[in-house]
């Protein structure tokens, strides 16, 4: 499995975090409790600068998300809004690796092959507590995947066993490693610690 670990709010929380090796940091522009500013952000990813990081967008304008992504020099580009796929297009053109996440509720999105993303990202939905997996069951595309909604170290492996699907390489998450609103060093050994246990730490990425 990758791991993408997302919501760094701070140089502390890309520090701890990227001591256990994650293949992608997320820093979220979007309206969240997790939102980062620009100056922020781009001091954070000057200071681990042989790390990936993945700015998470919603319905911005896409010149506003270029802009934002060279200014903070990130690597990636993760839409979580209701984005046209030319969106992804542009994204690719100019070089980012690309993302499209889509809230799961009881089925994938009908226009799902619409979007040609270097990955897709299925998050839970607002207000329940875990991903839907039984919804991921007819994914037949060919772009790899990840999953993302209340992961923890409790839950994880649980999750993963119940994904049979080729495309499935990796697992997003948050919350489930933050103690005060702040990454924290316990959890994130807890939540690797589980995944090296059960030899699913690791995996081939697309770039
Ligand atoms: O996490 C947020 O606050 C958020 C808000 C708006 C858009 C996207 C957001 N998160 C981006 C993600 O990739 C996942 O939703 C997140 O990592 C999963 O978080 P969690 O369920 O807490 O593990």
């Amino acid at each position: 499995m990758l791991v993408k670990i997302c919501g760094i709010k701070s140089l502390d929380d890309a520090i701890i975090s990227s001591s256990f090796y994650p293949d992608y940091l997320g820093l979220i522009f979007c309206d969240s409790p997790r939102k980062i500013n620009i100056a922020t952000a781009k001091k954070i990813v000057n200071s681990l600068n042989n790390k990936k990081f993945i700015g998470v967008f919603q319905n911005n304008p896409i010149e506003e998300v270029l802009e934002i992504a060279k200014i903070c020099n990130l690597f990636g580009i993760q839409l979580h809004g209701e984005e046209d796929p030319n969106d992804i297009e542009i994204i690719k053109e100019n070089k980012f690796l690309a993302i499209k996440a889509f809230r799961i509720e009881s089925s994938l999105p009908e226009n799902l092959s619409e979007y040609k993303p270097d990955y897709f990202l299925f998050d839970k939905v607002k207000g329940v507590k875990n991903l839907n997996t039984d919804a991921l069951k007819s994914y037949n595309l060919n772009v790899l995947f990840f999953i993302a909604g209340g992961l923890s170290s409790e839950n994880v492996i649980e999750t993963i066993q119940k994904i049979s699907n080729p495309k499935f390489c990796g697992i997003d998450l948050a919350s489930g490693v933050e103690r005060e609103n702040k990454k924290d060093p316990i959890l994130l050994n807890n939540f690797f610690n589980v995944l090296k246990k059960q030899n699913f730490f690791g995996g081939q990425k697309v770039e």
